[in-house]
């Protein structure tokens, strides 16, 4: 598709205060790391409350692929699959290989290439066009330390086929991760199932992302899995059977952050159900995040409220931790009555887009003042004006696109429906948000933080 083919979504804006309840789907790292140890287990598993997105679909037909079988249950409730693991995860034969699309799913493309590598034949794996500018080879050459032999045409990307035998062998294995940290918790969810296990080392700057390599500790342990993560850079997983067991997900966090932002900018009130009292998701940083920005911010049993009214401010943060959170930020900080400085987040330009790039062309493009600098943004917040606001297949550009929109008269996001990637059915969960005048916010009670 051309440019000029590319569909326009006329942003929503808000006429007044938006006041809502919001309700989002299952976290995507969470749903993908439930399918991917319920696929490796002893017996068969449930997940409940998973993500049905572009990501998650993508995981399912993976595994699907290596002969895990994915049953979806009713979803009177939530969405729930019972997840079989076959006897041997199975490859293909020389001229009729396995074959794993990944999209544009850093979850897909880092977490299954170790898991085929347990498959008794080849598997092929590619992904969308964009996929080959996202940062593979460490992990390709990372698996070919453990003992795995992939054959990549020496390109460190895709497409590439991974030659499972069975088995790996596992042990050591230096590494930098400085580009992701997916390639540290892809290792270490499928390392319980290795000979030797795996001992992952990172040599290199700062991680980023802690929180998803927390969460990957946390869920390999909750399968029947041993990880030593006492050492910092230093991950050890023993060889274990992981059991199957009933997985219930969390709402992601990071996919609230628009409906968040929006009581922010407007002065609204929005509540986010079923927020979780104590998480590894990235996402739960909003709270202090959007606090910092201005905004009013209670914990309670009715979910997490923020209220916006006190003004917008800019801020000085490094985000290396809750990279996944910058668009939406940007997008608010652009609003604001302040500049902001985001660092610690040069490994942003190896996301769905040069997400770096992307939030400083698109928002200058309304008439914005961001600066690129080498680990992060300057945002000096300048009256905005309406325009295109170019998405480059990444849902969070959308999602930040839709946020400016409701604030700035005549914004067009390009391709709204690459939110699909994390979040379905988002315009109208937007426009729900905005007319939403029976749904008045609980008064918030009961606050835990
Ligand atoms: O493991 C995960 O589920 C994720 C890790 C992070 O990746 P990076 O460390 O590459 O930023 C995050 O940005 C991404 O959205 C999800
Ligand atoms: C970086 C992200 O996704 P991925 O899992 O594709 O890396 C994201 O969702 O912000």
């Amino acid at each position: 598709m051309t440019s000029a083919e590319k569909t326009l979504w006329s942003a929503p804006p808000a006429s007044r205060p938006v006041t809502a309840n919001v309700r989002v789907p299952g976290s995507k790292s969470a749903t993908n790391r439930a399918l991917l140890l319920a696929a490796l287990a002893d017996s068969a598993s449930t997940v409940t409350g998973g993500l049905r997105a572009r990501d998650s679909v993508l995981m399912v037909g993976g595994l699907r692929a290596l002969g895990v079988k994915i049953e979806a249950g009713a979803e009177l409730e939530a969405p729930v699959w019972r997840v079989t693991p076959p006897e041997r995860l199975h490859g293909g034969d020389v001229g009729d290989v396995a074959k794993v699309d990944v999209g544009l799913a850093g979850t897909v493309m880092r977490f299954l290439p170790p898991v085929a590598a347990l498959a008794d034949g080849p598997v092929y794996f590619d992904g969308d066009p964009y996929a080959r500018s996202r940062p593979m080879g460490t992990l390709l050459q990372s698996l070919r330390d453990l003992g795995v032999r992939i054959d990549d045409g020496d390109r460190g990307t895709f497409p590439f086929l991974v030659e499972g035998t069975g088995s790996v062998p596992g042990g050591l294995v230096e590494l930098d991760a400085t580009a992701s940290s997916q390639f540290i918790s892809a290792l270490l969810l499928a390392g319980s199932r290795y000979e030797r296990g795996v001992e992952v080392r990172h040599v290199g700057g700062p991680i980023p992302s802690q929180p998803h390599i927390d969460m990957t500790v946390e869920f390999v342990r909750a399968a029947g899995g041993t990880v030593d993560a006492t050492e910092p850079g230093r991950w050890v997983v023993t060889p274990s059977v992981l059991r199957g067991r009933e997985w219930s997900i969390e709402p992601d966090l990071s996919n609230s952050a628009p409906f968040l932002a929006a009581a922010l900018v407007t002065g609204g009130t929005v509540t986010v159900a079923d927020w979780p009292a104590r998480t590894t998701q990235a996402g739960d940083a909003l709270r202090h995040l959007l606090r910092e920005m201005g905004a009013r911010v209670e914990l309670t049993t009715a979910g997490l409220t923020v209220s916006g009214g006190a003004g917008v401010h800019g801020m000085e943060a490094d985000l290396h931790d809750v990279g996944e959170l910058t668009p939406i930020l940007a997008a608010i900080a652009a609003l604001a009555d302040s500049p902001s400085r985001f660092t610690g987040i040069g490994h942003l330009r190896g996301h769905e887009t040069d997400r770096l790039a992307a939030l400083a062309r698109e928002i200058n493009g309304l008439g914005g003042d961001v600066v690129e600098e080498p680990d992060g943004l300057l945002i000096r917040p300048v009256p905005l004006h309406g325009g295109v606001f170019g998405t480059y297949a990444d849902h969070r550009l959308a999602t930040a696109g839709a946020l400016l929109g409701l604030a700035v008269p005549g914004v067009e996001v390009e391709d709204i429906a690459t939110t699909g990637k994390t979040l379905p059915d988002f315009p109208a969960m937007w426009a729900a948000m905005l007319t939403a005048d029976d749904h008045e916010a609980p008064a918030p009670t009961g606050a835990r933080s």
